[in-house]
């Protein structure tokens, strides 16, 4: 987190750490500055609409706002800041997320956030990559380079999990039928 911010990791408690910490793992890999706050919409509304308002001028250019339950963080910052907002549904034990999910996706029309899965805060920090990475200046072309990088390991994962199932099945195969 040494560099200047460019993405904010907020949550509605220090509870969804524990979900939320894989989008900092994520920036971290990628060398994005960020930095993480607590703040809850329905504990603390003066604040989060304070630190939402100042968002863009702090240099931040990315938010990721996670929160469980009654969802509402992600949507009420998307409400009062001009960056792009990246809701993370965190799961709470009743009801799995579905309604952290519904809470968050379900924004009405003029007001968008991109809702990853429920628990996917490692998606949401791509994401947030993704999104610096699409501008027209040197560090946004660096970022890409990353990305390629990333995908390529991806593919290099996925065919080496493919080899190891052909491997074991190859090895459990049997010639003709048994009762
Ligand atoms: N959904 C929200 C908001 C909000 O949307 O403003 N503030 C807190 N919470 C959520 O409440 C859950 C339980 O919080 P506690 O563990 O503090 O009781 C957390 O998942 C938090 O994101």
């Amino acid at each position: 987190m040494g560099e200047q911010a460019q993405v904010g990791i907020i949550m509605g408690s220090d509870s969804d750490w524990p979900v939320m910490e894989a989008a900092a793992t994520a920036l971290a890999e990628f060398g994005i500055g960020h930095e993480v706050t607590v703040l809850s919409a329905h504990r603390m509304p003066d604040d989060v609409i304070a630190w939402g308002r100042g968002a863009a001028d702090r240099g931040l250019r990315v938010i990721i706002a996670g929160a469980g339950g009654a969802a509402h963080l992600p949507g009420v910052l998307a409400a009062v800041t001009v960056l792009p907002v990246i809701g993370v549904p965190v799961p709470l034990a009743n009801l799995d997320g579905l309604d952290s999910l519904l809470s968050i996706v379900q924004m009405p029309a003029g007001v968008p956030v991109a809702t990853v899965g429920v628990g996917a805060a490692r998606n949401a920090g791509l994401l947030a990559a993704r999104i610096l990475g699409a501008g027209s200046d040197e560090a946004a072309a660096a970022m890409r380079e990353r990305i390629v990088a990333f995908q390529g390991e991806l593919r290099e994962q996925a065919l080496a999990k493919g080899a190891r199932l052909q491997a074991k099945v190859a090895g459990t195969q049997t010639t003709g039928f048994s009762a």
